[in-house]
């Protein structure tokens, strides 16, 4: 799904209301009814007290109409005007008067800190104090407005996003934002609600089609994207009946040293359920027999060295060469990847030590294949592009950092970031069990596995990281977030397999 800028968004409302000949009212009136059906869904006739903050704007007008639609539904509804300007939205105005028609219980204005009501956490709070059209942070009492509600403990529904968020920007600390329960947004989502300086403030998120206009949304360019089973499962290139191992590539996978053999039976674990024809391990010599016993499906060659990586000598022609899990980086180890670079020409994938060795020789840097993937946690990647001011600015160094080198990145996190040619993928599987040693090794197996199957290496790293997302899901669903660990992972693509077709 495309995720559109605030400009964006707005010409889409614009070309909606001519293109469907409806009015700026009847859309509102649209979003705002769909918003209700969900909210009733939710909460089915309950006997709370739902507080509705409503702004002057536009988004202050969607949260009118939901007054009005909840009142005759038959809720208890208690409605605030934050009236920070005596300007008001035509469609604000319009659905005030339509409000006043429905209830007696007229809104109460709030001007100034005396007017503050009182908030109990019992309390059912919506807020549509400002939507995409915020032009500056909060300031004065409507900052601390916002800290009242935030302080009250309720329940708090955003209406298309926090109030206090910016789309384009991240806010010092300072500055106060809407910390909302769950977020209602419309059409789209959007970016901030995935960054993980801001993702907090947004809590659950439903994301509704409001009809805007079809031929736009599919025609208008966007660089970011969320990832979801629809947008995974294109991706995916079925088997034909007719084919053989070789078809499917020989993975090769380099790394471990003594003590960290295990990330190595991760990785290949993963790379042999998610395809790959065949799967070759090369480990110091301590590795052999753990990964032998481990798994008889893979072929082992050892270093020299009993403990480490010091010659990777490996006389073969892989698909996709796999580097760095568990490898260390003793200065033998760097020389050996040195000379692995040097001689490889093919996409390579490199993970953990192999970014650490990077960052600490960024000589390195010129001998890195291109369409490379390499697949940092947020600390690797700090090291590799240095520090960042916040997470837009993350995301500039990292667009530099792709095209200078011509890479794939992958920001592992919550919300795993792919980053590559000036776009973004933003995924939307995985879960907070998957937080747990070698679960980022068994994300180097699986895309991998999907590079040695002839996948190109962009859509290798997009479908890799949404399947590691969604075997994750499948077994934090049979075990609990607690209870998973990364082997569980790797153990079920075959149902993330599955899964991706099932609806
Ligand atoms: N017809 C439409 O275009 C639709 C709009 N929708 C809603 O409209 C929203 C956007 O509405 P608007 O563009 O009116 O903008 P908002 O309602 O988000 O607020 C903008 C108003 O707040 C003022 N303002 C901005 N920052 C401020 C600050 N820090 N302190 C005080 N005042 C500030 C602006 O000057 C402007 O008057 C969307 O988020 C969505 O909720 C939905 O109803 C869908 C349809
Ligand atoms: N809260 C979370 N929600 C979703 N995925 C997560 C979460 N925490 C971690 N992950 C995923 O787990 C993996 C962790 O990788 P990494 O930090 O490299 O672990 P390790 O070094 O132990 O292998 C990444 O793919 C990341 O996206
Ligand atoms: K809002």
């Amino acid at each position: 799904m495309k995720i559109f800028s605030a400009e964006q968004l707005k010409k889409a409302d614009a070309l909606t209301i001519k293109n469907q000949n409806i009015t700026s009212e009847e859309l509102m009136e649209r979003a705002a009814s769909l918003t209700t059906e969900e909210i009733h869904k939710r909460i089915q006739n309950a006997e709370i007290d739902i507080k509705i903050f409503c702004g002057v704007g536009n988004n202050g007008g969607d949260g009118l109409v939901i007054a009005r639609l909840l009142i005759e539904k038959g809720y208890h509804v208690k409605v605030f005007v934050v009236n920070y300007t005596d300007k008001r939205s035509d469609d604000f105005l319009l659905n005030y008067e339509r409000l006043k028609e429905t209830t007696n219980d007229w809104p109460e204005y709030i001007k100034d800190e005396g007017d503050f009501p009182a908030l109990s956490q019992n309390d059912f709070i919506i807020d549509a104090i400002f939507g995409i059209g915020l032009n500056r942070p909060l300031e004065g009492w409507i900052a601390n407005l916002v800290k009242h509600i935030n302080n009250s403990k309720a329940f708090i529904l955003a209406i298309d996003m926090p109030s206090g968020l910016f789309l384009d920007r991240i806010l010092k600390k300072e500055y106060q934002l809407i910390s909302a329960s769950f977020t209602i947004s419309f059409q789209t989502p959007k970016l901030v609600f995935f960054l993980p300086q801001t993702m907090d403030y947004v809590g659950d998120l439903q994301v509704l089609d409001i009809g805007l206009d079809r031929e736009f949304l599919n025609s208008e360019k966007t660089n970011s994207n969320l990832i979801s089973k629809h947008e995974a499962r294109v991706l995916y290139k079925p088997r034909k009946s007719n084919s053989h191992k070789g078809d499917y590539g020989h993975a090769l996978i380099i790394g471990g040293s003594y003590g960290k053999i295990g990330s190595m039976v991760l990785t290949t674990t993963a790379a042999l359920r998610t395809g790959a024809g065949l799967v070759s391990t090369f480990v110091p010599k301590c590795g052999y027999t753990i990964l032998q016993t481990a798994l008889p499906e893979a072929m082992v060659i050892t270093d020299k060295n009993e403990e480490k990586l010091t010659n990777i000598d490996h006389s073969m022609d892989p698909s996709v060469i796999c580097f760095g899990m568990g490898a260390g980086k003793d200065q033998m180890t760097v020389q050996a990847f040195k000379k692995l670079l040097q001689a490889t020409e093919k996409p390579m994938l490199i993970d953990a030590d192999g970014l650490n060795m990077i960052s600490e020789n960024k000589e390195l840097l010129e001998f890195l294949p291109k369409k490379s993937v390499l697949t940092p946690h947020p600390k690797e990647l700090e090291r590799l592009i240095g520090e960042w001011e916040d997470d837009f600015d993350k995301l500039k160094k990292v667009e530099e950092f792709t095209k200078t080198y011509d890479v794939i990145l992958v920001l592992k996190g919550s919300h795993t970031f792919t980053c590559a040619e000036g776009n973004i993928y933003i995924n939307n599987s995985g879960n907070p069990g998957m937080a747990t040693a070698g679960s980022g090794d068994v994300l180097s197996g699986i895309i991998t596995g999907l590079i040695s199957q002839q996948y190109e290496p962009l859509a290798a790293a997009i479908l890799g990281v949404y399947l590691h997302g969604l075997s994750g899901d499948i077994v934090a669903e049979n075990k609990s977030y607690q209870a998973l660990i990364s082997g569980d992972i790797a153990e079920n693509m075959g149902a993330a397999f599955q899964s991706l077709f099932a609806d």
